[in-house]
């Protein structure tokens, strides 16, 4: 990053007041009798209402439309294990989002926890609040038992972003990538630097979507995981293949795709050479790409070059998902976030990468046209439609596979945020 953008980025975040994102009032507050209906004696109305069924905290708070996104601190993007108050920038950033692109209102929670079980009991005891929980930057492995356990515990959708979001996004522009260079993703060589949370989830729903687990060579700090190794965890023992290759040159060499989902620069112009032709790379890494655009297409003019960044074209990143996945997710009040509304999500992504771009979005990101092509492989975060489409598969998706309590919402397809009931 440059000098000039990261004292920028410092005076974004503390001008004209410190951090992104505030609370707003939603009702009168002028008059002593709105305050008698705001406060007491007003307010015990409500609270008996609620006490004598819980539904009807939906009725009369905040909670049907406002979601906690949650974190240790322990993956914070790319820079690590940072600890949980550094991590309130990115957090009060996905409520910045949540809001802007869904009409989502966060809270976000920083937690100082000892172990997982510390975490989860501290997140399960404050789940009633919300109306859903957007887990943040929790490393693995302990991210997949924490999420699974909150699952259990929790009657509203928990979803842990860095998984399912990333997973989403990866798995709608890899489609299209493959489709763009020729290839399919039955048949294509994947290598996936990174074995944390994103890359399990996305090589799962990669899978999912026809690619062959024995065509996909999974590398840790250690090298290639392989079925020789006595050093891994379960969710990397999933992954582990029969093979003599150990290092990143070994897994790259004559591959058609590489997934980043590790560090910066790991990926050497070198390695980048010996890929198949026409390869596809998803340095998706933040904020620093395993490799940068300019240097992965100053090696080779054949590529689809995507990050996880805001200032490069095809920004493969989780943005595209989580504010609508919740969105049509807590209008039909679903229990959960299953496989079925992920699949609609990556469909509803994919496919609108193929439609005409709206000139506000052209305009939105500097003029220059855009349509579907190697560097437009994916729809840009700007883009109004995503509400729309998103959102409406999403919800169509949990009332057919049985997880919304309440049915395809009248109100929909949402066109803007003003939309939103
Ligand atoms: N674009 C997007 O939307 C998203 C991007 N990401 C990015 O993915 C990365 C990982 O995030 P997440 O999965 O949440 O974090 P985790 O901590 O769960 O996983 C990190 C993984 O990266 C591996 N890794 C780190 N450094 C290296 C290295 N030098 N060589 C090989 N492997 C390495 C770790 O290996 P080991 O297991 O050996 O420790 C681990 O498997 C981050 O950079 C993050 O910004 C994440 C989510 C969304
Ligand atoms: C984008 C994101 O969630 C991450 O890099 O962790
Ligand atoms: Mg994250």
């Amino acid at each position: 990053m440059s000098e000039d953008l990261k004292q920028a980025a410092l005076d974004y975040h503390a001008n004209p007041r410190p951090g992104k994102i505030s609370v707003e009032i939603t009702k009168p507050t002028q008059t002593s009798r709105d305050l008698s209906l705001a406060y007491s004696p007003g307010v015990a109305e409500p609270v008996r209402e609620i006490a004598k069924d819980p539904e009807n905290a939906y009725r009369y708070t905040a909670k049907g439309n406002l979601v906690a996104v949650i974190s240790d601190g322990s993956a914070i993007l790319g820079l690590g294990n940072l600890g949980p108050l550094a991590s309130k920038p990115v957090m009060e950033g996905k409520g910045v989002l949540f809001k802007r692109f869904a009409g989502i209102d966060v809270f976000d929670i920083e937690v100082d926890s000892e172990s997982p079980q510390a975490f989860i009991d501290t997140v399960a005891r404050i789940a009633d609040t919300f109306g859903g929980i957007n887990l943040e930057d929790i490393k693995a492995p302990e991210c997949f038992e924490i999420e699974r356990v909150l699952i259990e515990q929790c009657n509203i959708p928990i979803f842990h972003d860095d998984q399912h979001g990333t997973a989403i996004v990866t798995a709608a522009g890899m489609l299209n990538a493959l489709e763009l260079q020729g290839k399919s993703i039955e048949e294509a060589t994947i290598v996936c630097l990174g074995a944390g949370a994103a890359a399990v989830a996305c090589m799962k729903l990669l899978i999912s979507c026809g690619a062959k687990q024995e065509n996909i060579m999974m590398l840790d700090r250690k090298g290639v995981i392989h079925s020789g190794r006595d050093d891994l965890n379960q969710y990397k023992a999933m992954f582990a293949i029969d093979t003599d290759k150990r290092t990143l040159a070994d897994a790259c060499d004559g591959a058609d795709v590489f997934v980043g989902l590790s560090g910066p620069n790991l990926l050497s112009p070198e390695i980048l050479k010996t890929m198949a032709p026409n390869p596809v790379i998803f340095a998706c890494s933040n904020p620093d790409p395993e490799i940068k655009p300019e240097l992965a297409l100053e090696t080779r003019d054949d590529l689809i070059m995507a990050t996880g960044r805001s200032d490069y074209p095809n920004q493969v990143n989780n943005v595209l998902g989580f504010p609508f996945i919740f969105r049509g997710a807590l209008d039909v009040r679903a229990t959960a976030i299953n496989e079925e509304m992920k699949v609609a999500a990556v469909n509803a992504i994919k496919d609108l990468a193929k439609e005409p771009v709206p000139q506000d979005v052209v305009e939105a990101y500097g003029g220059d046209a855009l349509s579907y092509g190697k560097d437009y492989i994916i729809p840009k975060p700007l883009d109004g439609r995503l509400l729309t489409k998103v959102s409406a598969a999403v919800a169509q998706a949990a009332v057919d596979s049985g997880v919304a309590r309440f049915p395809y919402p009248a109100h929909y397809p949402l066109n803007s945020v003003d939309d939103i009931k």
